[in-house]
């Protein structure tokens, strides 16, 4: 236990540390039992959660076994999280020699599927016997409906229809078919997944959340033993996830969530609409917002373009701005010429910064991106191909792959051992399998295994054992492999926006700035009122974006979390022509994006 002096320094610390910033100060020091957290990206959220845990372990607020409880969505958030954590928390509290700083023994870090399957794990017998081996389960992928027919477990058509429906209902916040559904659909994971050593993706949050509501026993141990719950991305929540978040909070549990409204692209995939206002109401939470931008503080550019981006995002139509930000944008007359602006502005940057990685960052694979790669090729730019599709059959059977060798791993003597030999194997066996046909994208997976598998070995090597098992099982059966793009080697990373959500680099290039590229028929342009003519004579400017509200700011979100993984410098470009879907060359204009308050470039 800490004494009241070192209670007392720790708060000296903490001070130091945070350079007295009020706001950050006032979230670790709050002693709100509900507490929502407003956070845009370089504010020091992960600097909060550290010294608000620090804090809360000073205040013997923690009698043993209690632990704090940090969660959050993506799995390689929840371990870059755990890492911070790991590193920072004991030179924060050097308790003594004698007795030091156990992190594991304070706080549980995981992502929710992380911390379901655990639970199951331990008490999932109560359901099923069978759930006492979920480790060593495969898991299938619940979107797609003949394969899981094709499992021949006994599945009817009508049966496996139910679990891709139901994937599809979380996808969409169908909230009455999850309602109506929810008990068939354990019927269906207990009798025929189960007894088969199976588990769908969503099955694991689904039987964590029965087991709660069940077992009121189990539930009011775990609201006990996480007296503290920190949950971070909550802006990434899903209708499983925030239910099962839910379970574990009682009204004596003190809550911190942590979130980004703005950050919010993964709409499609079932992270809930203004979740963080609906908490705040739910919950009747207590909100701080954190504003000061450190990551931008030296480059007062990129800091003004942050700001109005966000203040665009405040008032939609009066949005408040004091200076505008000036942007480097370049404006070519097609897209062979852009591309070869884009190669250009990367030799140069390399020639200035050898040391310095890029990402090239772009909406959606398309036509317009095939030029970029012929011109990095032909200039002989050694990239890193990242635009993968989340529903690439090839990039989802690789990760099945991969799942399928660790699981034979894991059923193995050696099972319960990870080490640098071990993973070694497994990715050579997951390589022969691709032996001469290699297409880009497996290429770039199985670089991305690479370093992964080298990540858990090097960085990551203070994990236990079961932590390491869960975070490659996590990643392999959620397909993130993609989430170590920032790890590659390779100077030049080309990916998707919404791939390098959470991940940063010194320099970032948007190109195809354009209209119907970005936004794209569907994001804006198709609701545009403007005519062709109207556009030509005055540019592609935002029409009563309040009447599309919803989705200007889901392109707005997108284009914020472009700019911001910049540490250094963004650069933009567009061009006068599009090559359309059927290779059409189409005259186009700068998109509306860069057109909106608060954004100004020369041309
Ligand atoms: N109060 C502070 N004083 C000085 N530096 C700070 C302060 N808060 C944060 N920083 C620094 O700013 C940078 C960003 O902080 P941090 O990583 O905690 O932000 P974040 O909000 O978690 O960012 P992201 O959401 O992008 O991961 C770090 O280098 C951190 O050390």
């Amino acid at each position: 236990m800490l004494s009241s002096v070192s209670k007392q320094n720790i708060i000296e610390r903490i001070k130091d540390v945070h350079n007295n910033d009020e706001n950050q100060l006032e979230v670790i020091f709050s002693n709100a039992n509900k507490l929502i957290v407003e956070a845009p990206a370089g504010c020091g959220k992960t600097k909060t959660i550290i010294s608000k845990i620090a804090y809360i372990i000073a205040s013997n607020e923690l009698p043993n076994p209690k632990k704090i409880l940090a969660l959050t969505f993506s799995v390689n958030a929840a371990y870059k999280m755990k890492k911070d954590v790991s590193e920072e928390l004991p030179k924060m509290i050097d308790v003594d020699n004698v007795h030091p700083l156990k992190v594991n023994d304070k706080v549980y870090i995981s992502n929710y599927h992380g911390f379901a399957r655990h639970i199951l794990n331990l008490y999932g017998y109560l359901i099923h016997e069978n759930l006492r081996n979920i480790n060593f389960f495969d898991s299938v992928d619940d979107s797609d409906m003949e394969k899981i027919y094709q499992l021949g477990i006994g599945l009817s058509l009508e049966q496996s229809r139910e679990i891709s429906d139901f994937n599809q209902a979380v996808k969409e916040i169908n909230i009455d078919y999850i309602k109506s559904n929810f008990n068939s659909y354990i019927e269906i994971i207990n009798e025929t997944f189960i007894p088969n050593n199976m588990i769908p993706y969503n099955a694991i949050l689904i039987l964590a959340i029965e087991l709660f509501k069940k077992f009121s026993n189990v539930k009011k141990f775990y609201q006990g033993y996480f007296p503290v719950i920190i949950v971070d991305e909550f802006q990434d929540t899903n209708i499983l996830s925030w239910n099962l978040l839910k379970s574990l909070i009682s009204e004596k549990t003190n809550v911190i969530f942590m979130g980004d409204s703005l950050q919010r692209i993964y709409g499609f995939i079932g992270a809930i609409p203004n979740l963080i206002s609906s908490a705040e109401n739910y919950y009747k939470m207590e909100k701080i917002e954190l504003n000061k931008n450190y990551r931008f503080k030296d480059n007062a550019e990129m800091l003004i373009l942050d700001k109005n981006i966000r203040s665009n995002a405040e008032d939609i139509m009066h949005p408040n701005i004091e200076e505008n930000a000036r942007i480097n944008l370049s404006v070519t007359k097609n897209q062979q010429d852009e591309a070869k602006w884009v190669t250009e502005k990367i030799i140069e940057l390399i020639k200035k910064d050898p040391e310095h990685k890029i990402a090239i960052l772009v909406k959606q694979r398309s036509i317009n991106v095939g030029i970029i790669i012929a011109e990095l090729e032909k200039q002989n730019i050694d990239y890193f191909f990242g635009l993968f599709r989340d529903d690439d059959s090839e990039y989802i059977n690789f990760h099945r792959l991969c799942l399928q060798k660790f699981n034979e791993h894991l059923k193995s003597d050696e099972g319960n051992r990870i080490s640098k030999s071990i993973l070694n194997r497994i990715y050579n066996k997951v390589e022969e399998k691709f032996e001469g046909e290699q297409s880009a994208t497996t290429e770039s997976l199985l670089s991305l295994l690479k370093v992964f598998f080298d990540k858990i070995i090097i960085e990551y090597s203070f994990l236990d054992v079961e932590d390491k098992i869960s975070f490659i099982k996590d990643t392999f059966e959620n397909n993130v492999l993609k989430q170590h793009m920032e790890n590659i080697s390779k100077n030049v990373i080309l990916s998707t926006i919404h791939g390098a959500k959470g991940l940063e680099w010194s320099y970032v290039i948007m190109p195809d700035m354009e209209q119907f590229v970005f936004p794209n028929y569907y994001g804006l342009c198709g609701s545009c009122k403007y005519s062709y003519r109207e556009i030509y004579n005055m540019g592609c400017i935002l029409n009563e974006p309040k009447s599309i509200e919803d989705k200007f700011l889901e392109e707005l979100s997108v284009f914020y979390v472009g700019v911001t993984r910049a540490r250094k410098q963004i650069f933009f470009s567009s061009s006068q022509e599009r090559v359309n879907n059927n290779y059409e060359i189409k005259k186009t204009y700068i998109s509306c994006l860069l057109s909106l308050p608060g954004i100004e470039y020369n041309i």
